[in-house]
């Protein structure tokens, strides 16, 4: 089986914000490659054996002291080298041109106007010698390295884009990577296939295989459980492995009664009834819920559902019969974000994060096979497994699930009807189109009471809230403008339909100040 990892391409991080986009663009051209950070050693550069390097932007600037700066045999390995904005002024300083602040500060859109004919790395990016890009810097090389030529410029920027075909090395001020410069994806496309000669192996159907063959070769014989959630991470994890050894597969799904409407089921006809994968369904609706009663700050709610959650996971594994690895669907956002500039940390984040958890004396080995993954990878081999297209592309859920979405005391009479409100707007949101262009929507269960009259009669009862927003990294959100006629349909018939609702209001608040969820 040719190794789909042999061609690939490193890029180093000097802090960008976009450093991630970096890496998604050259995922999306079916090319593996791997973010580390900067003053990664050189011998794990040789080692890593990348086809091509691309630098990142940074905050930073290159003629400061103690700059960040890479080991600078790097420029000797023969490899192209695609230097963006920050990248490209040090790879200007190290070949011997100069870099200063520029008169102002740029930040946004320019029209880059070709020198010229700019050569391979720019078939396709330049419509009549223009193409509209996207400025983010203070500095610029105001003494292009010798042996370079200026391809481009902007009206801001007289040297825009740098080369040196011959030693192939590229310098680029504005960010390719970013959606505000529409040919970028073409840009980044050509870098990677077309000047370091990647063939686009890397895809969903030789990603799974490639995993398959690595999960079988280090699992052997032995046994693996997985916490099942029927969230989308968990269950492509558990679709990949269950497709690597089959019945040596056994997951742990755990119904805390905090679910949605239906959930448990679903997972049950998805995994154990299709699929056929060894799934435990641990009916702990009423543990979790006693172990509620009475409690309504929410930082304690969680600690509770979480803690309660690991003791009933440990439970149920060690019934398990020489399980060895404990599997889990941790992505590669998860790794670069918990690692942050260092690799090899990731195990922190995730444990905090999953509700599941690492119980320190499991003794457990971790199956990862989604770690270097992005969430849209992650769905693309999904569908490829064959789980539905709704399981894959659902919305995130939260481990703590409604119990964060009740405020304050957890009751079942609560849970229940929210299960049902919440249903019947996901339901809104899909059969109206709209489902897709949101990144997370959920309702939430105020437990205030208001008057309202139904038929001829006085009503006395809970007010649901609705929640929609747009988000790309989940730190920072806005909410999602969803039409009146829409809200005035989703609000009529969770009034009608949910016994003990009657009242609707919609949450405009962004993040920050507010939070995604409510609690
Ligand atoms: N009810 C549950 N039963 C078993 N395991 C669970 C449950 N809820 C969460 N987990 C475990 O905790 C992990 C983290 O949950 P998290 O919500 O971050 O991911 P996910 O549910 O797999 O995907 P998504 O982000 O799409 O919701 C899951 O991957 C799963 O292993
Ligand atoms: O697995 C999880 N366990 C949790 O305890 C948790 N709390 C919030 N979230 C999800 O994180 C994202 C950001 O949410 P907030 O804006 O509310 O912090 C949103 O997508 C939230 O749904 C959680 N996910
Ligand atoms: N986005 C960047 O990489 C900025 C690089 C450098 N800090 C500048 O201001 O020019
Ligand atoms: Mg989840």
């Amino acid at each position: 089986m040719p190794d789909i990892h042999s061609q690939k391409i490193l890029i180093l991080d000097f802090g960008s914000q976009y450093t991630q986009l970096i890496a998604r663009r050259v995922r999306e051209a079916h090319v593996y490659c791997e973010l580390h950070p900067f003053d990664m050693e050189f011998s794990a550069i040789r080692a890593f054996a990348p086809s091509g390097i691309i630098l990142s932007g940074g905050p930073m600037s290159v003629y400061e002291p103690g700059a960040p700066a890479v080991a600078e045999e790097l420029f000797e390995l023969g490899v192209p080298v695609l230097g963006i904005c920050y990248g490209m002024q040090l790879m200007s300083l190290h070949f011997g041109g100069e870099v200063v602040p520029a008169g102002k500060r740029e930040f946004g859109h320019a029209e880059l106007v070709a020198c010229g004919h700019p050569g391979m790395l720019y078939d396709g990016f330049f419509a009549e010698g223009k193409s509209p890009v996207w400025m983010s810097h203070g500095d610029h090389v105001s003494v292009v390295p010798p042996g370079f030529e200026v391809v481009a410029q902007t009206a801001n920027a007289p040297v825009c884009a740098i080369q040196d075909e011959q030693r192939r090395l590229y310098g680029v001020q504005f960010h390719p990577e970013v959606n505000h410069t529409p040919r970028g994806e073409i840009f980044i496309d050509t870098f990677v296939r077309k000047v370091c000669g990647c063939s686009g192996q890397w895809t969903p159907g030789k990603i799974i295989e490639d995993a398959v063959a690595r999960i079988r070769h280090d699992v052997g014989t032995e046994r693996v459980i997985l916490g099942l959630s029927g969230g989308v991470d968990s269950s492509v994890a558990a679709a990949l492995i269950h497709r690597a050894i089959g019945d040596q597969l056994t997951c742990v799904f755990v119904d805390n009664g905090l679910l949605r409407l239906a959930e448990g089921d679903q997972v049950m006809a998805t995994f154990a009834e299709n699929l056929g994968v060894k799934v435990i369904r641990v009916n702990a609706e009423e543990r979790f819920l006693a172990a509620l009663a009475g409690e309504s700050d929410p930082e304690r709610k969680r600690k509770i559902i979480g803690g309660l959650f690991v003791e009933i996971f440990d439970e149920e594994s060690s019934r398990i019969q020489d399980a060895c690895w404990l599997a889990q669907g941790t992505i590669y956002p998860d790794v670069i974000e918990s690692a942050g500039a260092k690799t090899g940390k990731a195990h922190n984040i995730k444990s905090h994060h999953n509700v599941g958890g690492l119980p320190e004396h499991m003794k457990l080995k971790l199956l990862e096979p989604l770690r270097e993954l992005f969430k849209d990878e992650v769905r693309s081999i999904g569908e490829e497994l064959g789980l539905p297209h709704q399981m894959v592309w659902r919305h995130p859920f939260p481990g703590p699930g409604l119990g964060v979405r009740i405020l304050g005391e957890v009751k079942k009479e609560y849970a229940d009807i929210l299960r049902q409100a919440d249903a019947i707007y996901i339901e809104e949101l899909y059969s109206s189109g709209h489902y897709h262009k949101i990144s997370q929507a959920f309702a939430v269960f105020l437990p205030v009471k208001s008057v309202g009259v139904m038929g001829d009669g006085r009503t006395y009862e809970y007010v649901v809230a609705l929640r929609a927003v747009e988000t790309k990294d989940f730190m920072t959100a806005g909410w999602y403008p969803l039409p009146y006629e829409d809200l005035a349909r989703i609000s009529g018939r969770i009034i009608n339909e949910v016994k003990g609702i009657n009242r609707v209001v919609y949450d405009i608040s962004s993040k920050p100040p507010a939070t995604i969820e409510w609690e």
